[in-house]
């Protein structure tokens, strides 16, 4: 997160992070008990290693009484996601268990209705992404605010150049950003995830080259399907 501030710790407890040999790799958010959601693009370099999920963390180094570390039993990438476009860049993991919720560890509810955010809707995004140009890794959660664009202005020539389709939406990067290791956090606008931090043209605090989240309302039957399919 570029331009943000450290979370009020514990105030984001459906956040989630990605790790492997104990580092973070990229946010997620609780959706369920036993599921996280994330971004498909996230496995591209841990050459088919499974991650471990950090839930109820502030610190990513610090012990804290209600972080804990589960394993994963499956990890579900979107069947459209690949590693030329940011389409369909989501991933579902089923933790080996139920998580246990607590006032550390809570469901995100995301949006169903497939309905853009009204552009200028302020949101907020957090994670353990890098927090400086230089690629400076923060300890402990960041957070910031920032406002939607509309898909016509994240389509411009000198954009996104017409790449943001009607299941991605965009916010301004002006100084403000998403970077690398927040990728697969939520977009939260009035308490409802919207969309998927994606990486995009995988450049940070740009205003040429806004934010683009996969919107979650058009995935709801895939979600709704792979955690059916694999309940009990
Ligand atoms: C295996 C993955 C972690 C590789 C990767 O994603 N790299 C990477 C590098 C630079 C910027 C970003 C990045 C992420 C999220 C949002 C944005 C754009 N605001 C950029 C992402």
């Amino acid at each position: 997160i570029l331009g943000g501030s450290e979370a009020k710790p514990h105030l984001k407890p459906y956040m989630a992070s990605l790790q492997l040999d104990g580092q973070h790799v990229c946010g997620g958010f609780l959706i369920a008990e036993q599921w996280v959601l994330s971004a498909a693009h996230c496995t591209e370099e841990t050459d088919g290693k499974v991650f471990q999920v950090l839930l109820g963390a502030h610190s990513l180094t610090e012990p804290e009484p209600h972080k804990r570390l589960y394993r994963v039993r499956a990890q579900i990438p979107h069947p459209g996601s690949n590693i030329h476009n940011n389409k369909d860049d989501l991933l579902l993991l089923q933790l080996e268990e139920k998580a246990e919720l607590n006032e550390h560890v809570r469901v995100l509810p995301f949006q169903r209705e497939d309905r853009d955010v009204a552009a200028d809707t302020v949101c907020e995004v957090a994670g353990w992404g890098t927090i400086s140009h230089s690629g400076r890794r923060p300890n402990v959660l960041y957070q910031v605010e920032r406002p939607v664009i509309s898909r016509d202005v994240c389509n411009h020539r000198t954009r996104h150049d017409h790449t943001i389709t009607e299941k991605m939406m965009c916010t301004d990067s002006r100084r403000k950003d998403t970077c690398k290791g927040d990728s697969g956090g939520p977009l939260v606008c009035n308490g409802v995830a919207e969309g998927v931090v994606t990486a995009g043209s995988r450049v940070c605090g740009n205003y040429k080259k806004p934010a683009i989240y996969t919107r979650i309302a058009p995935y709801m039957a895939w979600i709704d399907s792979v955690m059916a399919s694999a309940a009990g």
